[in-house]
């Protein structure tokens, strides 16, 4: 498969994607003459014991370390933040240094934004391991989670490659893959190019994942749409906005219960919450119920966990990023393949957020 290009004001890079890509990290490096003194792995306790030694083989292993935190979405934490700087600076990482993200998101976020800020910034490069990821890896928004919400405090920094090794997805569970495919799906719903969303609707889940050609060619189209979008609007002036289809109310259902709910099963419903506020707004039929029936036919909770009520996700969801002048802006689609921003007050949000409970 040819590689995508990232080409932004900050940084061009290639994102490659293919098989047994883990063992060739040292190659590839060279071949795009990303320099390093020492390197530093960063990875979770998971991914660890299945890719880390392939990694890191080919590599002299006095000029290798590796830091490894407790996999799950609490890794976001400045605690371990903090812990990797102090193991990075103890072990006097310079400024040609380089770190590896190998895992899923929680890794490169977590990664890049240690890469954003030793030092003032060093290369990082990402190795995607999961098909969330496939999203993630792509584009720079690095970020951990505050308390008092999710992704508050990061950058957006490019990495110097992503090397995206499919091979790695077979040892994904069900729940991950189910979660990752989320972000496929958003990227379909949001390209004005329909294909990608029939390519999906016409295959059955086994088929998805078991059919390897078949999911390596939709995680490319899904990164072409984003990489095309990120191209074109690296820091999220306007038309990147669209990306956080489905994640104003999405990260709100992830803070909100701990991040017991995952970030692609909290955006699936959120995107199901997108589309009905844009059948109302617009006026429209958008297949709202054929595309819900089509995620729990997949294998999603469709419905907004009963824990949680209107008014608490209403204060998560003032946290999001596209907030402006204290209102809600929304990603809706004006038709399948057309999003577009619009802004809402608390109480028409508070309001939806309960009709779409008996949805
Ligand atoms: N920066 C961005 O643009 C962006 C985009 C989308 C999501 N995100 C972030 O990404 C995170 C979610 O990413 P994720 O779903 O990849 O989560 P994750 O990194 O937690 O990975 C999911 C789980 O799968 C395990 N795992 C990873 N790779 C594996 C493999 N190959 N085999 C077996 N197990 C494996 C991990 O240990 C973890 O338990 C969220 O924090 C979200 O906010 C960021
Ligand atoms: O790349 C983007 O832009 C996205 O919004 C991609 C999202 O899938 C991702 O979850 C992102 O981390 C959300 O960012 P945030 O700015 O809403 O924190
Ligand atoms: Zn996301």
């Amino acid at each position: 498969m040819y590689p995508l290009t990232i080409t932004t004001e900050t940084k061009t890079y290639p994102i490659y994607i293919g098989h047994q890509l883990r063992f060739q990290v040292k190659s590839m490096l060279q071949e795009n003459t990303i320099s390093f003194d020492k390197i530093l792995v960063i990875t979770d306790d998971n991914v660890a014991p299945l890719y880390l030694d392939d990694v890191i083989r080919s590599f002299n292993s006095d000029i290798v370390y590796s830091y490894i935190v407790k996999n799950g979405e609490q890794a976001k934490s400045f605690n371990n933040y903090i812990h990797i700087q102090t193991y990075a600076i103890e072990r006097n990482l310079t400024r040609n240094s380089l770190i590896i993200a190998l895992g899923g998101g929680v890794i490169g976020d977590l990664a890049g934004f240690v890469a954003a800020t030793f030092l003032r910034g060093v290369n990082y490069i990402q190795m995607p391991t999961t098909i969330l990821a496939h999203d993630s890896a792509v584009g720079g928004k690095v970020a951990i989670n505050h308390d008092l919400g999710k992704n508050l405090i990061g950058s957006f920094y490019q990495p110097a490659m992503v090397m995206y090794d499919l091979e790695t997805l077979q040892t994904l569970p069900r729940r991950q893959q189910l979660a990752g495919f989320a972000e496929l799906i958003k990227h379909a719903l949001i390209d004005e190019d329909n294909s990608l969303l029939t390519k999906l609707q016409y295959q059955s889940l086994e088929q998805l994942f078991t059919d390897k050609v078949f999911l390596s060619e939709a995680l490319y189209q899904g990164m072409k749409v984003k990489a095309t979008i990120v191209n074109k609007d690296e820091k999220e002036a306007g038309i990147r906005k669209y990306l956080n289809f489905g994640h104003t109310l999405g990260h709100a259902i992830e803070s909100e219960t701990n991040y017991r709910v995952l970030h692609g099963e909290a955006v699936i419903i959120g995107m199901l919450f997108a589309l009905y506020v844009s059948e109302i707004h617009f006026n429209k039929d958008l297949n709202f119920k054929g595309l819900k029936s089509w995620f729990e036919k997949l294998g999603y909770e469709t419905h907004l966990p009963t824990t949680l009520n209107p008014e608490d996700l209403v204060v998560q969801m003032k946290k999001d990023k596209k907030v402006t002048d204290n209102q809600i802006n929304m990603v809706l689609l004006e038709e399948i393949g057309k999003p577009t921003l619009q802004t809402f007050n608390d109480e028409t949000i508070k309001q939806f957020l309960e009709n779409f409970y008996s949805e």
